[in-house]
């Protein structure tokens, strides 16, 4: 049974996906509620992107009998629409066209899912009203006019961030989203993260990187070849001996002011 939640954001019970050949997500039981905020850790190819696909709708789960996929409380969805309410970021833009979109019209984008404002599609001025919103919630007004192509790495991140938001996103999914910036545009991203963790954005987070774990997520899910491995409280699964166990090397780790380093 779904449990009975109306602040459920996703439930999946009994979830196995293939990619090509392989099954790559054997038996994930998972449940998430709206505005949680979640980092999933694991070593490379454990499952972690194949996980966020599945919930985007990118990857199926294998149809079997015990299988249940739910969010926000319904099986099926017309993708477009999904993709109003889940905000995905990478470290990748969505398509080659975003490089010559302006700050503003990439943040439209988000109202469509499209790489950049093609010309069938249809901007009413109350998107144009909310995409200038978004702009000043992730303090990005000065890259309104400036092309995607022409900003720094972190500039473009903050630009993605704000086209997850625009069309209403309660759920942010983001996928190793500090890769590639320097120290400067990392702590950015973490202060605009907190921000919109503090005013009620759910966030799933994967990384690589133990610093990009917000003060602010307090659940942690461990990941290995396929599985979840652990999924708990992050004062329970956030330490030297479970991250040791879990990447098969010894790590040590440090905290200070909420944030974590590991080594
Ligand atoms: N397009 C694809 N076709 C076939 N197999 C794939 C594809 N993408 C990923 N895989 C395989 O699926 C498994 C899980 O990959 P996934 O990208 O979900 O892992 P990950 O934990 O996100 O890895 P990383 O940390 O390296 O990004 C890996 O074995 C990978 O090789």
């Amino acid at each position: 049974m779904v449990p009975n939640s109306n602040e459920l954001f996703l439930h999946l019970s009994n979830v196995n996906v293939a990619r090509g050949e392989n099954v790559v997500l054997h038996d994930i039981n998972l449940s998430v509620n709206a505005g949680e905020h979640i980092a999933i850790l694991g070593p490379n190819g454990c499952g972690k992107s194949t996980l966020i696909k599945t919930i985007t709708c990118e990857c199926y789960p294998i149809v079997q009998p015990e299988t249940q996929v739910s969010i926000f409380g319904r099986a099926r969805w017309d993708l477009t629409e999904l993709k109003k309410r889940l905000g995905v970021v990478s470290a990748e833009l969505p398509g080659k066209q975003t490089l010559t979109t302006s700050g503003r019209d990439a943040v439209l984008t988000g109202f469509f899912s499209s790489s950049t404002l093609w010309p069938n599609l249809t901007v009413t001025d109350e998107m144009r009203e909310r995409a200038d919103q978004v702009l000043t919630l992730i303090d990005a007004e000065q890259l309104r006019d400036k092309l995607v192509g022409h900003m720094s790495a972190g500039q473009q991140r903050r630009i993605m961030i704000g086209r997850a938001l625009v069309a209403s996103s309660q759920m942010l999914l983001l996928d190793e989203p500090s890769n590639a910036l320097d120290i400067a545009a990392q702590q950015e991203l973490r202060n605009l993260l907190r921000r919109l963790a503090q005013q009620g954005t759910g966030i799933l987070l994967i990384t690589h990187q133990v610093s990009d774990i917000i003060p602010e997520i307090d659940r942690i899910l461990m990941m290995k070849d396929g599985r979840i491995l652990a999924d708990g409280s992050k004062t329970e699964l956030l330490t030297a001996r479970s991250l040791s166990d879990l990447f098969r090397t010894e790590v040590h780790l440090t905290e200070k002011d909420g944030f974590h380093h590991a080594w």
